[in-house]
């Protein structure tokens, strides 16, 4: 347990420029493409941070040379992925679930496990479709252990994808080194995070792969080779969004530059949400510019196709002048934590008045004084604290070293952006 994090206030309108580093779920796809390709890969821009490492071990511990260099990776040619190999998840759902179907193309045991939450987070959608798929799995959730063979004969599947559309995408990195290719139907409530499969897709065509999504709820990929590229890496607009929630609720200015123009990023969302809470907001060749109002108005918004970005649009209600509706976002209670009651707890725990409602949550105007706002391990659940202890003085984010997950340096750039240096780094 690290010390508490006293949030710092701002005793004035935040006006930065904070540039932030690439993205999470960009940096941990390219990672996986450049690996399943022949000849490798490299990156640009590439996120350094937990999850990115998590994902950098898991691929070298398969037999994949990967050089890291600063935001620079190199991952090398190699003669096929193998085991015997112990893979360490830690929390991230991007490494539990994008690697075990890559591993079910490695000839040997491949041994998967992490941090004592990630336990609990539903995994067995993935692992019941790589059985069907022809893999040998033991177990249906963290810890499990893949029994490769060097191959698998792929073909068609049909899952549940309404926890998470991360099972959706870890198939379909992998699909394409299976020996038939793979088709993936999802039956059940709606899929969350489509912008992720949509990312997922474009990078796959990107790498020569051949996909076909034109049908609702059903995506396939050809068999065939993973093309070779160099990946440059945007940067993570989710991680961007706590520093433009900073000039939002304090009424003033903060850019994030190298915005890109067209993106499959949910984070590109949040401009919207800005603007609909009161703010106004820019794009122009400097970046994306939110300026913040006098006060935030609340909103009424459903969130199913972006629910990363839930700790901060529920931060920014807990100080919005209005009542506050999220909605679509159950899929969060398998989060990095139960985000839905986490926050809950938090806000009301600092006087506010908030409550779940089967999906999502309704947070209403309430004076808040300062106290511990506890992290759960989560990176999300971190920053949303710091927004809040922006204009609650006495906020103490009980963990905030839990931001490494996606974003190392996050308190020296708060810190930063509070004293209006440049901030961060790419
Ligand atoms: O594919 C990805 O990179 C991600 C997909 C989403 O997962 P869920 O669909 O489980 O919400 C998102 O919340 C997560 O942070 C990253
Ligand atoms: C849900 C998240 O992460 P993960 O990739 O671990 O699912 C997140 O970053 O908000």
């Amino acid at each position: 347990m690290t010390q508490p994090w006293s949030a710092p206030t701002a005793s004035e309108p935040v006006h930065a420029t904070v540039a932030v580093p690439g993205s999470k779920s960009i940096t941990n796809r390219a990672l996986v493409l450049s690996a399943l390709s022949d000849g490798g890969g490299t990156l640009t821009g590439a996120l350094r941070s937990r999850d990115s490492d998590l994902m950098v071990g898991a691929l070298r511990a398969l037999g994949v040379p990967v050089e890291v260099d600063g935001t620079g990776v190199r991952v090398g040619p190699h003669q096929g992925l193998s085991g015997p190999a112990d893979v360490d998840c830690g929390l991230a759902g991007t490494v539990m679930r994008f690697v075990p179907p890559v591993a079910a193309v490695a000839d040997g045991d491949v041994a998967f496990d992490g941090d004592p939450r990630a336990r609990e987070r539903p995994m067995g959608t993935v692992l019941d479709a790589l059985r069907a798929l022809g893999a040998v799995v033991e177990g249906d959730t963290l810890p499990f252990t893949l029994r490769g063979k060097g191959n698998l004969p792929g073909g068609t599947v049909t899952i549940d994808a309404s926890a998470s559309s991360q099972f959706v995408s870890g198939l379909l990195l992998a699909g394409a080194r299976y020996d038939q290719g793979l088709t993936v139907h999802h039956d059940g409530k709606p899929v969350p995070s489509l912008p992720h499969i949509d990312m997922t897709v474009a990078m796959l065509r990107e790498a020569g792969v051949e996909v076909d999504d034109a049908e609702p709820n059903t995506w396939r990929v050809a068999p065939g080779p993973v093309g070779t590229r160099d990946w440059t890496v945007e940067p993570d607009l989710s991680n961007a969004t706590p520093f433009l929630a900073a000039a939002a609720v304090t009424g003033g200015s903060v850019t994030v530059p190298d915005w890109p123009a067209n993106t499959t990023q949910p984070g590109d969302v949040i401009g919207d949400i800005a603007a609909r809470m009161g703010c106004e907001v820019t794009r122009d060749a400097g970046g994306l510019t939110v300026t913040g109002p006098e006060q935030l108005t609340g909103i009424d918004v459903d969130l199913h196709d972006v629910g990363e970005l839930t700790p901060t649009v529920a931060a920014m209600a807990a100080l919005a002048g209005g009542p506050s509706v999220l909605r679509g976002i159950a899929h969060l209670r398998g989060h990095e934590t139960d985000r839905l009651a986490a926050l809950v707890a938090e806000i009301t725990g600092l006087g506010g008045d908030a409550n779940e409602t089967e999906d999502g949550l309704q947070i209403r105007p309430a004076p808040l004084h300062g106290g511990t706002w506890h992290a759960y391990a989560d990176h999300r659940m971190a920053t949303a604290g710091a927004i809040v202890g922006l204009l609650v003085p006495g906020v103490e984010v009980d963990d905030i070293a839990t931001t490494a997950k996606t974003l190392p340096d996050f308190p020296a750039m708060w810190t930063a952006m509070l004293r209006n240096e440049a901030g961060g780094s790419r």
